[in-house]
């Protein structure tokens, strides 16, 4: 029995993030990483270089009080996921002909989670005693994505094979356990990947960042227009992922990835702690931008912003209806699998124009800091590092699926992500 479901499910022999080294090392240094980069946001030095590293004394890591937010922050993240708002939109194809079908109400549950800090504030609560909380938050969040990451690698021994992913089904336990099993892991209706993937982490770091610009109001008795800036561009960034949510279900996290450490780590502990540290810097070390200066980084986030938007959703849409008006004039290639590839339009210009959207405004997420640390460039070379590799592994996974055209293609339009560069 135990054999023909091998056999079924065919286990894959190609890995990736260094096989089992990188499945065994990654999930202790990344959890350490993030201790590391929130004590060095804080300490006067913030030197990313400093030996030995600095580390949090083990008393800085735990508050009674960080389980239960976390706690209440999951179950109000649950309870809205389930409220029947917005419309329901099904996925892609799944490899059984079926497809599932997703709530569209994160937007929603922005707005309502936007509205009730609004009313904590009103009421006085100290949002700015975050700052405090980070670490004891982060250590909980971590402790969270190792449970989840452990029922997710049990309760897939009993998924179909049809529902297993195409990466994550080795046969080595601690390889599979760090990529994820079963490609969309449901209890009954309750999507667990991508209610994780949009909601609790990802607002969350909205929270993280709004605590830390009421713990500067506190210090400084304002917030300064480098905080104001920071809060502003990663609040566009997230309620743009919220508006379209729809989208998300053609990208690759959801379609190909299976759910597993790695990703269930990088929603709720990465995402919140280790992207809101430009926020948590400027608490400690305040910066004064001027107006000129504040205009060019306002300017190259917009530029950012519009190529990331208008990129996603062409292929959002030419993905769902290639008929579509707004993509029906578009050159494209055809394939083997019947599926076509744009060649012209943001498709046209690189073969990831949506990652190069997305670096711009990582760096304008930055520059906000002003240039006395490397600490808050942090995010921009780890974000380039995470959409080399990335690119890397859909360039495998494309030439797979598309063979000679994807090599058509590839002719076509030269460059990865940045024109004439790479
Ligand atoms: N902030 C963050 O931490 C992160 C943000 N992101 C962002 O998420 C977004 C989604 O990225 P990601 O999921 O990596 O991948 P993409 O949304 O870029 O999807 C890649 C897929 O698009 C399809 N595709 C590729 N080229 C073409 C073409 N010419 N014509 C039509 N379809 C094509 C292929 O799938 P198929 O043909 O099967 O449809 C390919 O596998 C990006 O904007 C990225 O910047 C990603 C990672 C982290
Ligand atoms: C180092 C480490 C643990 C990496 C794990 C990677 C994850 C942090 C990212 C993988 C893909 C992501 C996406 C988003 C957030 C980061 C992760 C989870 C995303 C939700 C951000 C908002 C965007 O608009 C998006 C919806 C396109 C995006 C999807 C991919």
């Amino acid at each position: 029995m135990k054999q023909s479901t091998k056999r079924r499910s065919s286990p894959t022999t190609e890995r990736e993030f260094g096989g089992t080294l990188g499945a065994s090392c990654i999930p202790v240094l990344l959890p350490l990483l993030v201790l590391f980069l929130l004590s060095v946001s804080r300490s006067p030095g913030a030197s990313l270089l400093q030996w030995p590293p600095q580390l949090p004394p083990t008393s800085a890591l735990w508050d009674p009080l960080a389980p239960l937010l976390l706690l209440g922050w999951f179950t109000l993240h649950a309870f809205l996921y389930l409220l029947p708002l917005g419309k329901v939109s099904e996925g892609l194809v799944l490899k059984n002909g079926t497809r599932l079908k997703y709530p569209i109400n994160g937007f929603h549950a922005l707005v309502i989670s936007v509205g009730l800090l609004l009313l904590l504030l009103w009421l006085g609560v100290p949002l700015g005693s975050l700052f405090d909380l980070l670490l004891p938050l982060a250590v909980c969040a971590t402790g969270l994505s190792f449970l989840l990451s452990f029922y997710l690698y049990i309760s897939s021994f009993w998924a179909p094979p049809h529902a297993l992913a195409p990466g994550g089904n080795t046969g080595n336990p601690l390889y599979d356990f760090f990529i994820g099993r079963e490609l969309n892991p449901r209890i009954g209706n309750f999507d667990l990947k991508y209610f994780c993937e949009l909601r609790p982490g990802l607002i969350g770091w909205v929270v993280v960042n709004l605590g830390m610009l009421m713990k500067e109001v506190e210090l400084r008795d304002g917030a300064s227009l480098a905080m104001l800036l920071v809060n502003g561009f990663q609040l566009l960034y997230v309620a743009d992922a919220l508006w379209n949510e729809e989208a998300v279900l053609t990208t690759m996290d959801i379609v190909h990835d299976g759910f597993g450490f790695m990703l269930a780590f990088g929603d709720l502990a990465w995402v919140p702690f280790a992207y809101s540290l430009q926020a948590s810097f400027l608490v400690v070390h305040p910066v004064e931008l001027g107006a000129a200066a504040a205009t060019a980084i306002v300017l190259l986030n917009g530029i950012g912003y519009y190529i990331f938007r208008k990129s996603n959703s062409q292929k959002n849409v030419f993905r769902r209806d290639p008929k579509h008006p707004s993509v029906s004039s578009l050159e494209t290639i055809a394939t083997a699998t019947g599926k076509r590839l744009l060649v012209s339009g943001w498709w046209g210009l690189v073969r990831h124009p949506n990652y190069l959207g997305d670096l711009l405004m990582a760096l304008a997420w930055s520059l906000p800091c002003g240039f006395s640390h490397l600490l808050p460039y942090f995010y921009v070379g780890y974000f380039t590092v995470l959409l080399v590799h990335r690119e890397a592994r859909d360039e495998r996974q494309c030439r797979a699926k598309y063979g000679q055209a994807w090599d058509a293609y590839c002719q076509r339009v030269p460059y990865r992500i940045f024109p004439y560069l790479y």
